[in-house]
């Protein structure tokens, strides 16, 4: 017998882990030498103790906690590798696993029915037996909308998915591909054919558009009194059609797809997305029950008509499947603009906080050479390390904040889990600002006022440094925090701008910044209170 050649191969980044593993030593050994030289602080005689002992803990808490994130953070780095896989290895097609797709949506209002249809799509178009592919949906909004939507787009599959094969396209998800081809011109060099067979496609995808569209028309006229998004009756369906207008291929060579809207009602909790999850489980188990199950957001699509094939060159390697749980794609975000200014790419960023003069320095600078270093060799700019500071700075005072202040009344039992959706439909105003780099405040003042807040706060210590350097000398003393507000308030200029310079609709509303220069006075006076003692 031939010697099997592995499916996939695990590269370890030597380069990479060297340069982690020194910068991770000696990051460690200085905020080691900062927590002594805080902890010390304790021992000392009262008499030299000459900053509060409130202050004291405030900053050694969150340079501890700065410190925990970091050391969590460390995980990743330790040993970065690389992955290659070999789908041309798999097995035949006929000894593949079968697998589900398991697909959520939740309201057709919030999440359009055209774009939950194209994730739908994708999945079908998935390059893998069809026989051995399952999509299900799981509507959770109970909505006949999105029923014939899944009619409409498995009628629509008939023609997209033949086209897919024999063209080998690889833009799966129709709205992406059709998108796409409109800022391409390369026609020139394709066959004729080909072009003629694309734009039968694309006529049929724009039927398939207006018929989502006016199921849409129609549920809003339809009787909302028998179900609503929180209360309904259980509705599977397995969705075919028999008619009999011009097919695309045999009704076998598609794989199934099925429509699952759990029972909902206001007096049962139902767990949101977990909750569906759990209701696909179960009626798979009796349609198909595959040994593989792909879960997808409504508001994803497959990339790559490979990445089944690809997940399995894990999952069917005999020498790491026994404890293989789950295989992971990385998202990809479609339309970011250049600049992305809200820092959609996801790579995680870090930095450490406040005068042991040389320390600091240290923890300032090392962490952000560090950054610097990763975001650099991942391909990306200066830039995007200061949009990825930014957003850092944002996401600690609204996000996190939020998160764990959600996380600590949950845990006193004062409140109970809530989820809202995100909204996925296009806004064009704010599509615009985002694509010019220009921050969108459109938000709720909750979110807003931390950070305006935070800009203030810097603002105010910034000036105030100055102008105490000024009038009472030792400016050695002063550095750090003129240095520091300073460097916040230059990374945080599209907030200033936006409270002071902006007159569009995105701007900071005055309203929010006038409540925010009260809530820093309020912060501002506790300050002092708390020096006095
Ligand atoms: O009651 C619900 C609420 C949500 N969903 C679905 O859950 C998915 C995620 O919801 P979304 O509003 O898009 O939340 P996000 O914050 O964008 O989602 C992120 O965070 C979620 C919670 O951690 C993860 O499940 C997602 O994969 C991740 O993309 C969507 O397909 C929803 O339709 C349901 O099926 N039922
Ligand atoms: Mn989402």
């Amino acid at each position: 017998m031939e010697k099997s050649l592995p499916l996939h191969i695990c590269h370890v980044q030597k380069s990479t882990t060297i340069i982690n593993r020194s910068h991770a030593f000696l990051h460690s050994i200085a905020l080691l030498a900062l927590i002594y030289y805080r902890a010390s602080y304790f021992f000392r005689d009262t008499k030299t103790k000459d900053i509060p002992i409130l202050l004291w803990l405030m900053v050694f808490g969150s340079e501890l906690l700065l410190s925990f994130q970091w050391l969590l953070n460390q995980a990743y780095r330790w040993r970065p590798v690389s992955r290659t896989v070999f789908p041309e290895r798999l097995p035949e097609d006929k000894e593949l696993p079968g697998i589900d797709v398991f697909i959520c949506t939740a309201d057709p209002n919030k999440e359009p029915t055209l774009g939950v249809m194209n994730t739908v799509i994708s999945a079908m178009a998935l390059d893998y037996p069809p026989e051995k592919l399952y999509v299900y949906l799981s509507d959770d909004g109970g909505s006949p909308v999105t029923l014939q939507g899944m009619r409409e787009a498995w009628r629509f599959a008939r023609w997209w998915l033949p086209f897919c094969r024999t063209y080998g396209i690889k833009t799966r998800c129709p709205g992406a591909y059709f998108s796409a081809l409109e800022d391409e011109n390369y026609d020139s060099y394709l066959d004729t054919k080909f072009i003629a067979e694309r734009l039968k496609i694309k006529g049929k995808y724009e039927l398939f558009k207006e018929q989502v569209m006016k199921a849409r028309e129609m549920g809003r006229i339809g009787d909302k009194s028998i179900s609503t998004c929180q209360d309904h009756p259980p509705v599977v369906e397995v969705i075919h059609d028999n008619s009999t207008d011009a097919l695309g291929v045999d009704q076998a060579e598609m794989p199934l797809l099925v429509y699952v809207s759990r029972e909902k009602r206001p007096s049962h909790a139902h767990h949101f997305k977990a909750g569906a999850l759990n209701v696909l489980l179960r009626v798979s188990g009796i349609i198909s029950n595959s040994s593989y199950i792909l879960v997808l957001d409504c508001d994803m699509y497959c990339n790559d008509p490979s990445s089944a094939r690809q997940a399995m060159c894990f999952h069917l390697d005999p020498k790491i499947s026994a404890t293989l749980a789950f295989v992971q794609f990385p998202k990809k975000f479609h339309n970011l603009s250049k600049n992305d200014i809200y820092d959609g790419r996801l790579r995680s960023a870090f930095a450490v906080s406040t005068s042991w003069f040389m320390i600091y320095s240290f923890l300032f600078l090392s962490s952000i050479f560090k950054q610097v270093e990763e975001v650099l060799s991942t391909g990306g700019s200066i830039q995007t390390w200061w949009n990825e500071q930014r957003i850092w700075m944002i996401k600690s005072v609204t996000a996190y904040f939020y998160g764990t202040l959600d996380a600590i009344l949950k845990l006193f039992g004062m409140r109970e889990a809530r989820f809202i959706p995100t909204n996925k439909v296009d806004d064009d105003e704010q599509i615009k600002l985002y694509q010019r780099g220009t921050f969108d405040f459109r938000t709720s003042t909750a979110l807003l006022a931390p950070l305006v807040t935070f800009v203030i706060l810097n603002l105010a210590s910034f000036i105030g440094g100055i102008s105490r350097a000024i009038i009472a000398g030792g400016m050695e003393e002063l550095f750090g925090q003129i240095f520091l507000s300073f460097f916040f308030l230059i990374v945080n200029y599209p907030i200033i701008n936006g409270m002071i310079v902006r007159k569009d609709r995105g701007r900071v509303p005055p309203s929010v910044t006038l409540l925010c220069v009260v809530i820093s006075m309020i912060f501002l006076a506790l300050g002092s209170i708390v020096l006095m003692f």
